[in-house]
């Protein structure tokens, strides 16, 4: 029988997907936090493109945060993982690193370190958003959130841009970064309102 080379030495890939305000960070962190107490050597990564919390760390829609290495591209988050024999990697906003990301990932993990990707599944426009669906098809683990649809209440799978950025969804751009000013979670009814 062969193995297969990503779970051949007892590696780990954790997905925390959903749309925006769904609750995302708020679980990476609290998986962090509690890695950090039992002794768990972790890096924290987030993506320098989102500078809504400072470089230097990860911050939820109400305001917590926790420390984070910020990086601009996929080479210099295998730079820094490469610095220290981390056992539990937790990439934010995995999104922006698109699918690049995924052979450093999975190399990670069949290194033997468990690597807990989070960020955005499906674009403003409603298509499913790289590397994340690959991500969720590999993994041991994949946690699927929703948001609150704000003009129903209903489970919200999807959000939508208030203003035209006039650049397609899929592209990542500064201009596309932002939080309760830009984006409102939607359900599926409610997704074009
Ligand atoms: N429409 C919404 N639905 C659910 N939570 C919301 C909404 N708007 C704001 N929030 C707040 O955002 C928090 C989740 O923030 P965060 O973990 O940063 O989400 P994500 O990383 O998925 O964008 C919730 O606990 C809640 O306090
Ligand atoms: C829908 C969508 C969002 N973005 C940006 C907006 C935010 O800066 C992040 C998502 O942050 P969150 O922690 O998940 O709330 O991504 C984007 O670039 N493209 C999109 O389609
Ligand atoms: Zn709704």
């Amino acid at each position: 029988m062969t193995t297969h080379p990503t779970t051949a030495r007892g590696g780990r890939l954790e997905v925390i997907t959903g749309p925006m305000f769904s609750g995302k960070s708020e679980e990476l962190m609290r998986r962090v936090r509690r890695a950090e107490i039992a002794g768990v050597k972790v890096a924290v990564i987030s993506h320098s493109l989102d500078t809504r919390a400072g470089s230097s760390s990860i911050t939820s829609h109400i305001g917590v945060r926790i420390p984070a290495v910020a990086v601009g591209d996929v080479d210099a988050l295998a730079e820094v993982v490469r610095r220290d024999d981390f056992a539990l990697i937790a990439i934010d906003e995995a999104q922006f690193f698109g699918p690049a990301l995924v052979p450093v990932v999975t190399d990670l993990v069949a290194a033997g370190a468990t690597v807990i990707v989070e960020g955005l599944c499906v674009t403003f426009d409603g298509r499913p958003f790289e590397p994340l669906p690959t991500f969720m098809a590999l993994a041991e683990d994949v946690l699927k959130l929703t948001a609150v649809c704000t003009i129903c209440g209903r489970d919200a799978v999807f959000h939508r841009r208030l203003a035209d950025t006039g650049m397609g969804a899929t592209e990542i751009d500064p201009s596309h970064v932002g939080g309760l000013e830009s984006y409102v979670a939607r359900c599926r009814t409610h997704v074009d309102s």
